[in-house]
């Protein structure tokens, strides 16, 4: 792990304005995460997991406070200029992997690359690469639906590292697999996080997965809290 900083939040407050009330759900956080450091953010149901992850990937701006991912502060960033900056800086694991069904598995892994202007044969070769490293190179050419909820999750992974992003974000990254096929992208997880430098999020509720990384936050009352 580098001293550097990688993901710096500072008074992050997000509000709801819904309905009669105001919902502050995010009140005065802060956070730092180095380069190559894992932190799993834990909290009850509500508690505003989801919220942080949106506003960390530039899907939904802070109403109070910064977040500065690799030395660039998101707050000032157009609409165009966000999504620009998550194509190159942030990859993004979901619980349900969003894989594209129609598009093989180095289809979707080479789309982020495609999409920054990459040539499709260079894509698709860096998208195999990378399929490779996360053991799924002799499915590459399988779509979603044809491949296990362990595979299809690994192909996500490799879809969100394909960038070589600075923030990966990752919503219950094990949350529908079995413990074998979890215990496999934890261990995955270990080998990506020591030869790379970028920073993780991971939001879960197992506990198990949690207590592997590098710091667990608790997420109360709108801010993070650490877990000894
Ligand atoms: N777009 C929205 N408008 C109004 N309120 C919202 C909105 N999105 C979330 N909330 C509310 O903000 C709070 C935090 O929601 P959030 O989804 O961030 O929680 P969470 O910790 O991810 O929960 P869970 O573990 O159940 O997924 C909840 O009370 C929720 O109802």
């Amino acid at each position: 792990m580098s001293e550097r900083t990688m993901l710096e939040c500072q008074g992050v407050t997000r509000v709801y304005n819904e309905g009669p009330q105001d919902l502050t759900v995010l009140d005065q956080l802060s956070l730092n995460v180095r380069a190559g450091e894992r932190v799993a953010v834990v909290g009850s149901s509500g508690s505003g997991k989801t919220t942080l992850l949106n506003l960390l990937g530039g899907l939904d701006r802070a109403s109070e406070g910064d977040i500065v991912i690799a030395g660039q502060s998101i707050k000032g960033l157009s609409e165009a200029e966000i999504g620009r900056f998550r194509n190159r800086h942030i990859g993004f694991v979901y619980q349900f992997h969003h894989l594209l069904a129609e598009f093989t598995a180095d289809e979707n892994v080479a789309m982020p690359l495609i999409i920054r202007g990459m040539r499709r044969r260079e894509a698709r070769a860096q998208a195999r690469t990378l399929l490779a490293r996360v053991g799924m190179e002799p499915r590459a050419a399988h779509k979603p639906g044809e491949l296990s909820g362990g595979e299809r999750q690994r192909v996500a992974i490799a879809r969100a590292l394909v960038t070589d992003p600075s923030l990966v974000l990752m919503d219950e990254p094990t949350g529908n697999l079995d413990q074998t096929t979890a215990g496999r992208i934890l261990e995955l997880m270990d080998d990506i996080a020591r030869t790379s430098q970028c920073a993780f999020v991971i939001v879960t509720h197992d506990t198990g997965l949690a207590r592997h990384q590098d710091r667990v936050l608790h997420l109360d009352q709108g801010r993070l809290v650490e877990q000894p």
